[in-house]
């Protein structure tokens, strides 16, 4: 099961290594290539996969970055998700989609076979259940997982998650209970469903009260580094259990800039993603 793929990979690292890779991150030994910018990119990742597969649990795409270039971006995404599947690391779509069923029907079919196939998807279930279950055949018939939208990271998560609902709870706490029934028939030997929840880094105690809720829920959480999250902030959470995984993009693979624009690029992303490790694991 994937989740307990995840789960063992997140004990030895739980470094989520995220390749939201924009233009301007490119080094100019790649920059200068006569290539196409998505080749560039593709590139760029490559080699940021190959020089960190040692120290990370997994990789994040955030689809958005390769969207924004069109069909030469989203040659990258598949160039690049393929890339992690294939050095047998797993690779979750950062897409947060959500919609009616039918659509949604589209969507999983998108990203969980074809060209942009990942083992776990994130999905934005606010719309209610019916956003999230065309996505169930596929925990159980192609060995996939989800990351739904809990309580995410930035500041405005306030203005509607944290709404109180009639009996008390607020709304993501209601949202967090409804992630726990979805998972329930697809708990693995780790003791961890298929239906995983994003958690920002930036709501420590938000997420200590989760992990204690959500006992069987697995966790995505963005939010450190350029977010301003810590290892500190993930100490406490990490001494119960090892629920999560917690994702850096920029403050990894921007690790090279203002530092050098040759083919050692890759010694300073490498060292941002092991002293990330360190800075984690040191408090447990
Ligand atoms: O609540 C959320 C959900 C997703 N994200 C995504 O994580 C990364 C964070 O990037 P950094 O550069 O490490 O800040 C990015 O892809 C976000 O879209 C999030 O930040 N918060």
């Amino acid at each position: 099961m994937i989740m307990d793929r995840l789960y063992e990979a997140a004990k030895v690292s739980p470094v989520c290594v995220g390749l939201d890779t924009k233009p301007g991150f490119l080094p100019g030994c790649l920059a200068a290539k006569d290539w196409s910018m998505g080749e560039k990119i593709a590139e760029f990742n490559r080699r940021v996969i190959d020089a960190t597969a040692d120290l990370a649990g997994c990789y994040k795409v955030q689809v958005a970055c390769y969207e924004a270039m069109g069909l030469d971006g989203m040659c990258a995404y598949a160039d690049t998700v393929k890339y992690v599947r294939d050095q047998g690391k797993i690779v979750i779509g950062d897409c947060k989609r959500g919609d009616i069923s039918s659509t949604a029907e589209q969507y999983a079919a998108g990203h969980f076979t074809g060209d942009f196939e990942v083992d776990i998807l994130t999905v934005n279930a606010y719309m209610g259940e019916d956003a999230a279950s065309p996505y169930y055949p596929y925990l159980k018939e192609r060995d996939k997982g989800l990351f739904v939208l809990l309580h995410t990271s930035n500041p405005s998560a306030r203005d509607f998650q944290e709404q109180p609902m009639a009996g008390g709870d607020l709304l993501y706490e209601q949202v967090a209970d409804a992630i726990a029934a979805w998972g329930q028939s697809t708990i693995g030997a780790s003791g961890y469903s298929a239906v995983g929840a994003v958690v920002g880094l930036t709501y420590p105690e938000a997420f200590e009260a989760l992990q204690e809720r959500c006992p069987a829920t697995f966790f995505l959480v963005p939010g450190y580094g350029a977010q301003g999250g810590t290892g500190r902030d993930i100490a406490n959470i990490f001494r119960r259990s090892r629920c999560a995984v917690i994702n850096s993009s920029r403050g990894i693979i921007c690790g090279h800039q203002g530092k050098t624009e040759g083919e050692d690029f890759v010694d300073y992303i490498r060292g941002k993603t092991a002293a990330m490790k360190e800075d984690i694991l040191q408090w447990l």
